[in-house]
């Protein structure tokens, strides 16, 4: 700590540090230090509050493992329904989709965002003036498990947004899943330790989030995405779901770089092509993409069918081997 720096004052630098190195690594892919110099900081810091414990605050990043179970998850009511996507198997399905949508809102080759289909848990976040106050699983979609502790260990979900112009209140939908690699290395170690061994990344996600003791979530290699917004009180988004995820990358949520705005069907057969083409080599588990009419108002004309919108479908890939033990 530098002479004339105050405890407060230093746990506060070492708190942007880490939140900083957090989202250069998990937000733009883009590490600034080694992982040591990380556990560096995070252990000073971790000393520092132990000594002013009247300084500690939830956000602090070292307040992401909490406290031993409660016993049972408590339910969460979503109060926009968390949607389930009508599917598409053949290019004669996307082009029936597109044409729908031409059809309806009377335009030629709409632009839509397409993004990967993750294989993971769909979670939604919801944040109050720019904190992160709870976290729920997708469940029936109408109600789902609180997991806020656990969701908490995941480096890649932020505390406290970045940035300006976040809505007062801020619900964000997105994909809890296990990067291929790390799902990998936590078997090899499972195996020679004795430790759990995950059958698939989707089941370790799923398994690692609904653990009762966010201790176990904290030593599993979670990672997540953000693509969909729910409740938003307070500030107006842009026009397009294409701008809102740009916002949300600004605000620290990672967003997928795969993800890409296209027109008409021409546009989404290609991009189902592409990413077909690169599926195998892709860190995370993919079932398919996903194609999204990209304005919101030609989303509010398009409405939905029971729980799934007429806007939006995955076109999926066929069954991959599932990647075993
Ligand atoms: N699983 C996945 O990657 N998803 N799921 C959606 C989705 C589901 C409902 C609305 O959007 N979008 C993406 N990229």
């Amino acid at each position: 700590m530098a002479k004339t720096q105050t405890p407060a004052d230093r746990i506060a630098e070492l708190r942007q540090r880490i939140d900083d190195a957090n989202y250069r690594y998990y937000v733009l892919d883009d590490p600034a230090i080694p992982d040591a110099e990380f556990d560096r900081l995070l252990r000073e810091l971790q000393s520092l509050e132990a000594e002013h414990p009247d300084l500690v605050t939830p956000d602090s990043p070292t307040q992401r493992v909490g406290i031993a179970p409660s016993g049972t998850f408590a339910e969460v009511r979503h109060a926009i329904p968390m949607l389930s996507l009508g599917n598409a198997f053949t290019d004669e399905e996307v082009a029936d989709f597109e044409r729908r949508i031409e059809e309806k809102l009377g335009r030629r080759a709409p632009k839509f965002s397409v993004e990967p289909k993750l294989d993971g848990l769909a979670i939604s976040l919801r944040y109050e003036n720019g904190r992160f106050v709870q976290g729920a699983t997708r469940g029936d979609g109408a109600t789902g498990e609180d997991v806020t502790a656990n969701l908490r260990t995941i480096k890649a979900i932020p505390l406290q947004l970045r940035g300006t112009g976040w809505p007062a209140v801020l619900e964000v939908r997105g994909e809890v899943y296990m990067p291929l690699e790390a799902f990998r290395k936590y078997n090899e170690r499972a195996v020679k330790e004795g430790g759990k061994v995950l059958a698939n990344p989707r089941n370790g996600a799923a398994g690692s989030l609904r653990q009762l003791d966010p201790r176990i979530t904290a030593q599993r290699p979670l990672a997540f995405y953000a693509y969909a917004v729910g409740i938003v009180e307070g500030a107006e988004l842009p026009p397009t779901h294409s701008q809102t995820l740009a916002k949300l990358r600004e605000w620290g949520f990672p967003v997928s770089a795969l993800n890409d705005v296209v027109a008409g069907a021409e546009g989404l057969l290609g991009y189902y092509s592409g990413i077909g083409k690169r599926r195998e080599s892709l860190p995370f588990d993919i079932d398919g993409v996903v194609y999204k009419l990209d304005d919101y108002e030609g989303q509010r004309e398009m409405g939905f069918v029971s729980r799934a919108p007429r806007w939006a479908i995955a076109h999926k890939f066929p069954a991959q081997e599932q990647s075993t033990v």
